[in-house]
């Protein structure tokens, strides 16, 4: 039992705290004076350290090389996950930076020798990445090639978490964020004395969905469309579908099938195969072409209409008939391309051969393809790319000339646009004749009311789309 003159009365107890605080700051300000910052930073470190070690912690060490002596994924996925994390409040005092010549866009980030960074994973795991780079040691002669490596360190009751979903999360996020960082290619064919092959060069294209001028509704369902396509994997396993899908855009020259071909790309993160058909003569060519194409990639056949002879299928039928010995021509391999050899192609081996293909048709005559290509199952959307509407104008006014909302014009334009033929190419390539918006509206709203008085015996540019598809 104390008695109440053993306890100390709150005034003192009040001084004593104070006098202790006082004393901490005075301390503290001394140690700051006398201390240089470097010998601060170790103490503390020491002091963590001292206590780390009494905390079950577990590392895991990924090396640069695996086991057999290939690239181990981990290690690589590492470096590039960890950039995400890099790029917060700068904890980490030293990062390697390089830029790679063309084929990743942007800086890329890496931690230095001894550099750490944390990361937090669902919801409080706290994990320490540390990246080490051990030079050989002098003496040994048989192995003189520096060692790198990612120390992972963390509490060992998340071995199973880390084991089984963390890791798995960083492959997945730096496969994410190669691809996004990725600077798309652009394969073409190229004549040499190997024979026919790709070659490739990096696509460099600014069309976007955002840029490009058409309807808002008909922009969404492609859209829609393409992001349904590559998430449906396991769909199209499951019903024994080869995952491939294939669009036909038509329409007059210069309202943007090239560009649509182009903003899918960049949307998709696909390379494209530029497949000018009229450079292969031979079937067999064909076949080995479209075997060397990649997974996530656009095959484009542009012009479809003038690329192969189109009645070469129905000559071939009729051949046939009158001369029995003469064996379906376009059958036998290594004979003379067709399309019908090219859709048996495509639908058949080709697409069980990869993964996540899209194969695109373009065309200014839709009524002069073979009847074989518009089959319904065979192109999987019919896209026709039209004269330019009132909307796809508005789009372009705010591309070219950062027209965002009304403008005293717009009134008559829409009704000329209405009455008249004009591609958004046309619109585009007047807009960038001039500097000033105002003068650049006023000349293209001159070049619609001539349009109108020339055009009257053309066709109504209303009906055009009904035209088109009727055709
Ligand atoms: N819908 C559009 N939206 C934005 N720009 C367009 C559009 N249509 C055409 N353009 C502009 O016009 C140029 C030509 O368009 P593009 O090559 O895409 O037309 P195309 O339909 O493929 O023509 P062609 O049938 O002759 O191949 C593009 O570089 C682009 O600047
Ligand atoms: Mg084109």
């Amino acid at each position: 039992m104390f008695s109440t003159t053993e306890m100390p009365s709150p005034s003192s107890l009040f001084t004593a705290f104070a006098s202790i605080t006082a004393s901490i700051m005075f301390f503290q300000s001394m140690l700051n004076q006398i201390l240089p910052k470097q010998v601060r930073d170790y103490l503390i470190s020491f002091v963590q350290n001292l206590f780390k070690a009494h905390t079950p912690m577990l590392t895991f060490v990924f090396n640069e090389d695996n086991e057999l002596g290939g690239r181990n994924q981990i290690y690589y996925a590492a470096g590039v996950y960890l950039e995400t994390l890099l790029r917060g409040p700068p904890k980490t005092k030293r990062l390697n930076v390089s830029k790679s010549p063309k084929e990743i866009k942007g800086l890329i980030f890496r931690l230095e020798d001894g550099e750490t960074v944390t990361d937090l994973y669902d919801d409080g795991i706290e994990l320490q990445w540390r990246f080490v780079c051990s030079k050989p040691e002098k003496g040994n002669s048989n192995d003189n090639s520096e060692k790198r490596y990612y120390e992972l360190s963390f509490h060992n009751k998340y071995e199973d978490k880390v084991s089984n979903s963390y890791i798995q999360f960083v492959l997945d996020r730096a496969k994410a964020i190669s691809e996004e960082k990725r600077v798309l290619k652009m394969h073409t064919l190229d004549n040499s004395y190997k024979g026919i092959g790709w070659k490739s060069i990096n696509l460099d294209h600014p069309a976007t969905f955002e840029t490009l001028a058409m309807d808002q509704k008909k922009k969404d369902d492609i859209i829609n469309d393409l992001n349904r396509f590559v998430r449906r994997k396991e769909l199209y396993k499951k019903v024994g579908r080869a995952w491939k899908r294939g669009y036909l855009l038509f329409g007059p020259p210069g309202t943007g099938k090239s560009s649509l071909v182009a903003a899918m790309a960049n949307h998709l993160k696909f390379d494209i195969y530029d497949l000018q058909l009229a450079n292969v003569i031979r079937d067999s060519d064909l076949r080995r072409l479209l075997l060397a194409t990649g997974n996530r990639s656009i095959l484009v056949i542009e012009d479809i209409d003038c690329s192969v002879n189109l009645s070469d299928r129905i000559h071939g039928e009729e051949e046939k008939k009158l001369d029995p010995n003469n064996h379906d021509k376009n059958s036998i391999a290594g004979t003379f391309l067709t399309l019908s050899g090219l859709l048996n192609f495509i639908d058949g081996l080709w697409s069980s051969c990869g993964d996540e293909r899209i194969i695109i048709f373009t065309t200014n005559h839709k009524e002069r393809l073979d009847p074989a290509l518009l089959r319904p199952g065979r192109m999987d959307m019919h896209i026709y790319m039209g004269y330019c509407t009132y909307e796809a104008f508005k789009q372009l006014a705010s591309n070219y000339l950062e027209i965002s909302g009304d403008h005293n014009l717009y009134g008559e334009i829409q009704s000329l646009l209405g009455e008249t033929e004009v591609t958004p190419a046309q619109v585009a390539e007047e807009f960038l004749k001039h500097e000033n918006a105002d003068s650049a509206l006023e000349e293209f709203a001159k070049l619609l009311r001539k349009r109108k008085m020339e055009g009257s015996d053309e066709c109504d540019a209303k009906t055009d789309e009904k035209k088109w598809q009727v055709c």
